[in-house]
Order: structure tokens, then sequence, then C-alpha cells
């Protein structure tokens, strides 16, 4: 394996060296005994990259690589132009500037929040902190907990103050393996808003490992895709996020929990019925709030493929709000042999319709047939 590393650097240098500066280049090969995983990555060097797949895929050891946790012979890293590891050197754990946050908060009982923060500080000089500590604070709601020690959290307040301590650890990437899975659902939705701030305010790149789709589409701005068998792990694909997820021939589309990601802009908003107006670029789709949002205000909207049906012509007296006229742009078998997956193009943004084949054989669907696409339900993610 180490031969093969270094002929792929060795081969085109200079342009390595330029396509490194900006973004992450991770090739690694991992053998354990029963397990191997080939990766060959380039990923944008900001915003958020989900790590996703089944479990077993290789995702955490994929992470533990990138931390240098673990030292694959052959190995190459390099983030935003610095290398931490390739033929000739290999940057340990404990000197490459990441933050390591983890499915349970590890905070020291015995100190306070505040105190806890403070230890990550420590080992950092004042002029290389990325995120001032009140910044960090802020970021993440924790200033009414300084006082507190972490017996008395919640595990989402416990992972929030987890996550602002890796912050101050000046990190040039941050490493998140499955943060909110320990949660239930309802501390999962207190704290992704906050994960959500940290992508649209910090400008640090964010390898995130999860398995759960809601998570990765209200957060990832790209998508790595894990698979493979028990003993072969494989990238099945890595791409932008909705374009990835819109992508029929992968395992994503193809499950019963299927669904793209729709990034809309709030028009305005129906007090008498409580419905925001919402525009993206494939037409406009009305969504239920409790509250209004401002008009201008970005959104993130979920729709899963279960919640789209297909028809022929607008279909009148219906109590579905959201019609869209669309193109078929692909067709494949899904999960069930019940069932076909549709692609459609609404405007230039992908859908997915997951329907039976029977509905599909009735409609007489084919690829560029022009269609209108109902949607039952959106999903506003913040
Ligand atoms: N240190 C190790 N030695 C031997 N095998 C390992 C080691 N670490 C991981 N494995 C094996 O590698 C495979 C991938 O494990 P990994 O934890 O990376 O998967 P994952 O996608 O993160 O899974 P999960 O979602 O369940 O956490 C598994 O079969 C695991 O048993």
């Amino acid at each position: 394996m180490p031969a093969e590393g270094i002929a792929v650097h060795a081969q085109g240098a200079a342009s390595e060296a330029d396509r490194a500066r900006d973004g992450i280049e991770a090739r690694f090969a991992i053998a354990y005994p029963g397990f191997t995983l080939h990766a060959d990555l380039h990923l944008p060097g900001r915003g958020v990259t989900a790590l996703f797949g089944a479990s077993g895929s290789g995702k955490t050891s994929l992470l533990r690589a990138i931390a240098g946790l673990e030292r694959h012979a052959g190995g190459h890293l390099a983030v935003n132009g610095a290398v931490w590891q390739d033929a000739q050197r290999f940057v340990p754990t404990h000197r490459r500037p990441l933050g390591y946050v983890f499915q349970e908060a590890s905070l020291f009982a015995h100190l306070d929040v505040a105190r806890n923060l403070d230890y990550g500080l420590r080992r950092i000089p004042a002029a290389a902190r990325r995120v001032p500590r009140a910044q960090a604070i802020e970021l993440l709601g924790i200033g009414h907990l300084l006082r507190r020690r972490p017996d008395t959290l919640s595990g989402g307040e416990r992972q929030r103050v987890a996550i602002a301590r890796a912050l101050l650890t000046a990190p040039r990437l941050l490493l998140m393996d499955e943060p909110l899975a320990a949660l239930d659902a309802q501390r999962k939705a207190e704290i992704l808003p906050y994960l959500a701030r940290l992508r649209a305010e910090l400008d640090i790149p964010v390898l995130y490992v999860s398995h759960a789709l809601d998570e990765v589409i209200q957060l990832a701005d790209h998508l790595v895709l894990l698979g493979g068998g028990r003993a072969t792990g494989q990238v099945l694909a890595s791409g932008p996020i909705a374009e990835t997820l819109a992508r029929i021939d992968l395992p994503t589309a193809q499950s019963a929990s299927a669904a793209v990601l729709i990034e809309a802009t709030v028009q305005d908003y129906d007090s008498a019925y409580e419905l925001l107006r919402l525009g993206f670029a494939g037409g406009e789709l009305l969504a239920p709030h409790p509250t209004p949002l401002a008009p201008g205000t970005r959104l993130r909207l979920q729709v899963q493929a279960r919640d789209v049906s297909l028809a022929l012509a607008p279909a009148p007296g219906s109590s579905i709000l959201n019609r869209l006229p669309a193109t078929v742009t692909g067709l494949c078998s899904a999960d069930t042999p019940a069932h076909t997956l549709v692609r459609l193009d609404a405007g230039g943004t992908p859908l997915l319709a997951r329907i039976t084949r029977f509905s599909c054989d009735q409609l007489h669907l084919t690829v560029g047939m022009p269609v209108w696409a109902q949607i039952k339900a959106v999903a506003l993610l913040g």
C-alpha cells in the first residue's frame, strides 16, 4: 500500500500541492483483520462534510485516521495546505490543530463548566486562538452554565460544553463523531440549531460522522457516503449534499427514508392559516409554522420521497397544498419490489418520489415526461 500512496503523490506533485492548499486531501488504505477501506477524498476546506453510511462501513475508522489516532502506512492527509501525513511525515495527534467531539462528552467531572473550558485554553497561546472564549460561550449558549458541574447538566448541555471546549483549542479542523447519537429526539432538536450556527458563523471545516439522515440534511454542505459489505468498506459517493442525495443510483435514495434537501427563502406568512410561503428555484411551497418568520430568512427543507406523489394533471379537489410542475429525469427500483423511485426536476431542483410500481405502470411514466409533483409534507430544518 505505501508504494501506491507515494506513486499517486509523485505523479502530480505540483497540482496536488495546489489543490491541497484549498481543501482536505485524505487518502487512506485502512486494513484491519477482517475489514478494509480505501478512501481517496478531496473535500471542501470549509463548511460541514458529513461522513454518512451504515454501521460498520468505516466512518469512525476514517475519522480516527484523519485525527492521527491510528497510523496507516501510505496515508496522505493535507488540511488547507498543511500536510499532516505523507510518505515522509506523520504529525502526532496532539500536535494537530484539531478539535474532536465524541458521542459522549468527556468533561472533567470535578471541574465546573468554566474550568472545563479553560482546560481547553491552557495550551493555546492567546495569539493563536481562533475563537475567543466569549464567542464560543455565546455560540453554544452556555453562559448561564459556567458555574455548574457536568453531572448537573443535561446530555445536550454537556455536549454543547464539549463543543465549546473543542473550539477553544484553536482547531483548523473539527471532527465530530456522532455527537448527537446519545441524545433523545428533544435534546437533539435543541442542540442542532447551535451546530447550524457554527456552520454559519465559523470558518472551521467540520467532518461530521452520522448515520441519521435528518441530521445530515440539516447540517451538511458536502456528503461522503460510505457503504460496502461486512468486510470491505467503500466510498460510494462524495459530492455536494443536495445533488448527492438526489442520486438514484445510491442506497440513500433507494431506502424507505430517502429525502432531498431544498434551500428555500421565506416569502411571507399567513397568520390566519399559520402558513409560510417559501420560494425556491423550482417554485413556491407552503408549509405550516406556528410563528411568523421574517421574509428573506433562508431555510433548509427536507422533502421525503414517500411524501411526494405524482399526477399527470394538477388534481383539483385535493387537500395537498403543494403541487409543482416537474419533469421525470430517472426511474429505478426502490427498496421493495412494490415500489419505484422516480427522480424529478422541478425548475432545476431535483426531487425524489417513492411511488408504487403499480402507479408507475398506470401512469406510464418515462424519462422526459412532464408530471405534477404533489408534496404532502415539507419539514423545515432551520
Ligand atoms: N482497531 C480496530 N481493529 C480491528 N477492527 C476494527 C478496528 N476499528 C474498527 N474495526 C472494524 O472496522 C469496521 C468499521 O468500523 P467503524 O467503527 O469504523 O465503522 P462505523 O461506520 O463508524 O460504524 P458505527 O456507525 O457502528 O459506529 C468494523 O467492522 C469494525 O469492527
